[in-house]
């Protein structure tokens, strides 16, 4: 067993309490003396989740960003954080790490009310973790597994702005400051998933890519799911092209943090989204683009250790 999907598994054998939704959702919701609390936790790894060279500012604000993006995919409100951070060896860097990170909590409203410090041994990667609370804005709390059969499925905005920034920068490329800054900075859904929050069957973030997040609530949900549509950015399609191969990296290299959702047919999304697919009875996922069957890639998506 090497893979974070394995892993998992083996968790959610043991996951009986109901707070932690089989482990198969973003979150945990505890029931705390009459309020429903959204509790997630997100860790970011230097040359895992960021680039070395990244400016500190960015890694903060997007440690803040990955969790918020969990909440909205709840359509839960932020109240605090808690962070664990791992002293970089360099004041400068670390003061600068902080001010992106308050940044984004100011912009959310989450303030840090606790955490841990300590040194790593030299040479070790930065590391840091932040621990979200939120609370439960409406009766019913999304999760991925209430898709129904003939929901359609969307998302708050296109995917792959941020894996085509990561391929740049990694070799040492010009891109559109757009798909930096999605790869950088990414903008968590937080009004959005407040908006959609009592009107979807299912939703989550899309942290892993369109395609294995979709897989995951079609599993979730015990459903099949129809891919119809990869819709990419004006900037991504300048870059890449719209060809097969570019709209397959796209939907797989994740860090989008777009909202995924379902809702019935006919019902208007209320907030900026993007038809992508469909439910529908069975299992498993297809790619139908354009009219015509698409085989699936060999890698749906982020996993770790795989
Ligand atoms: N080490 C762990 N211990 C306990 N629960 C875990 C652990 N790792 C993941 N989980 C739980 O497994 C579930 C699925 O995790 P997954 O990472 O797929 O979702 P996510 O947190 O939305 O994704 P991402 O990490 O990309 O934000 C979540 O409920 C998560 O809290
Ligand atoms: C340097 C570098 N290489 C690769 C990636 C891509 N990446 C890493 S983790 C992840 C999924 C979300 O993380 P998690 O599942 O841990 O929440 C993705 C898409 C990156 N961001 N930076
Ligand atoms: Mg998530």
């Amino acid at each position: 067993m090497t893979g974070e999907s394995a892993f998992l598994s083996l968790l959610r054998a043991g996951a009986a309490d109901p707070a932690a939704r089989g482990l198969m959702d973003d979150v945990a919701v505890l029931d705390v003396g009459g309020a429903r609390l959204i509790v997630t936790s997100d860790t970011l790894v230097e040359s895992v989740h960021f680039l070395p060279g990244d400016p500190p500012e960015t890694i903060g604000w997007k440690l803040a960003a990955v969790n918020l993006s969990d909440l909205a995919a709840k359509g839960a409100k932020p109240v605090a954080c808690l962070m664990n951070y791992a002293l970089s060896g360099d004041a400068a860097w670390d003061a600068a790490f902080l001010s992106g990170l308050q940044e984004a909590l100011d912009r959310y409203g989450m303030p840090l009310v606790g955490g841990d410090t300590v040194a790593m041994p030299a040479g070790a990667p930065r590391s840091f973790s932040l621990t979200a609370i939120g609370e439960a804005t409406s009766e019913v709390i999304p999760a991925r597994s209430g898709a129904q059969a003939g929901d359609i499925l969307y998302v708050t905005g296109p995917v792959g702005d941020a894996g085509a920034g990561l391929t740049v920068l990694q070799a040492g490329r010009d891109a559109p400051a757009a798909l930096i800054e999605s790869y950088r900075r990414p903008r968590p859904r937080v009004r959005e998933g407040g908006t959609l929050v009592s009107a979807v069957h299912a939703m989550m973030d899309i942290s892993d890519g369109l395609l294995i997040d979709t897989a995951r609530m079609a599993q979730a949900s015990g459903l099949a799911a129809v891919i119809e549509h990869i819709p990419v950015s004006t900037e991504l399609a300048g870059l890449a092209g719209g060809g097969i191969g570019a709209l397959l990296a796209a939907a797989t290299a994740g860090d989008d943090y777009e909202l995924l959702f379902a809702l019935p047919d006919g019902v208007d999304p209320l907030v900026a989204a993007i038809r992508v697919g469909r439910f529908e009875a069975g299992e498993g996922l297809t790619l139908f683009l354009d009219g015509a069957s698409v085989p699936l890639p060999p890698a749906l998506g982020y996993e770790h250790g795989t």
